[in-house]
């Protein structure tokens, strides 16, 4: 069985007029309701911009380690930003993500899988607006992937339009005005993370002796997410808890799924829904020696959050008399902090 996220088509917000945009949204936020994920076609970044963006991201992943590193996630920091990698000894409680204080996703902890220790089986590059202060970016020398840097900008702002207009929509979905969160959101502080997965022996997932990543909600207010064609992306059932689904690739298209974050601003009216990567479908496996072995698989996820001082409480239409606030007001910047205090 796979997962039903609804399908919807962007364009219908960004072009339509005031009736039709209002419809759109509430089919977004419905969808973000029942299952904490939508899929958007004819979204406003074209799929030559995503096609390129796949590419930049291989010919990083294809160099060797010795020249990524020279583009380090700098160690035993605050800094979110550069190259991280699975090194054989490197394990972490439920492998949820390469560098656990990153504020963008952390490992589940409502989930009902048992904690498990095992090998990290992705490795990760993260950029933020060349802006932030607080998280310098880490380039690789320019020789190494000619475009690199100059290409990645312009995607993180490209990707910041977009997260524009999906804010509009969230808004206009849960009966706010249009702009209500464009006053808390400079885009500064989001995070664009590249991924690749590389090949492994499927019996090593299958076994459970290594997870791509394990089950986790994002920290965000929202992902935007896109995905190449292998597959092996799950969501947790919303009516069956523990139960994860998995979701097809779809081309030209991306998800787009509601953050921890966003789901406290709305009193869980919009849902942060687990989701994991896994083996992808059998066929797609691929015989190496007596090996079986599933092809590597590349993700891109941009990760929004509004500014640092905006104080996360409860939003005025998402509580009344017999559904009241659950959670106390609280920055942006203290949520962070809490959340990788988790992590520890
Ligand atoms: O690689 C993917 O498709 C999903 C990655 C993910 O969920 C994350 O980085 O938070
Ligand atoms: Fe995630």
């Amino acid at each position: 069985m796979s997962s039903k996220i609804p399908v919807i088509d962007f364009s219908l917000f960004t072009d339509g007029d005031a009736a039709g945009r209002r419809a759109v949204a509430k089919s977004i936020t419905a969808a973000f309701a029942a299952h904490g994920f939508v899929r958007l076609i004819n979204h406003p970044v074209s799929s030559s911009t995503v096609s390129q963006a796949f590419r930049q991201s291989k010919l990083f992943f294809d160099l060797p380690i010795s020249s990524k590193s020279r583009a380090p996630n700098p160690p035993d920091s605050k800094v979110n930003r550069g190259f991280s990698y699975p090194s054989p000894e490197k394990v972490s409680n439920l492998a949820a993500t390469a560098n656990g204080s990153n504020g963008v996703n952390g490992a589940d902890e409502s989930s009902k899988e048992p904690a498990q220790r095992v090998p990290d089986a992705k490795e990760t590059y993260d950029i933020g607006s060349e802006h932030n202060a607080e998280q310098p970016n880490v380039w690789p020398p320019p020789n190494l992937v000619p475009g690199f840097r100059g290409f990645m900008t312009g995607f993180y702002w490209t990707l910041a339009g977009f997260s524009r207009e999906l804010l509009r929509a969230l808004a206009l979905g849960i009966n706010l005005e249009e702009d209500h969160f464009l006053e808390f959101y400079s885009a500064q502080d989001n995070q664009l993370r590249l991924l690749h997965y590389p090949e492994i022996e499927a019996a090593k997932l299958e076994e459970g002796r290594a997870v791509r990543v394990a089950a986790h909600r994002d920290w965000s207010a929202f992902t935007i997410l896109f995905q190449d064609d292998c597959g092996g992306f799950e969501i947790e059932s919303p009516t069956e808890p523990g139960k994860f689904v998995p979701v097809e690739p779809i081309e030209d298209s991306c998800l787009v799924n509601i953050g921890d974050l966003m789901a406290r601003w709305s009193n869980d009216t919009l849902m942060s829904t687990s989701h994991r990567v896994g083996i992808p479908p059998l066929l797609q496996n691929r015989c190496a020696g007596d090996k079986r072995t599933t092809q590597s698989r590349h993700s891109i996820g941009y990760f929004v959050s509004p500014m640092p001082d905006t104080v996360i409480k409860c939003l005025p239409t998402c509580y009344d008399a017999e559904h009241p606030a659950k959670y106390a007001p609280v920055t942006q910047r203290e949520y962070n902090v809490s959340k990788a205090s988790m992590q520890c």
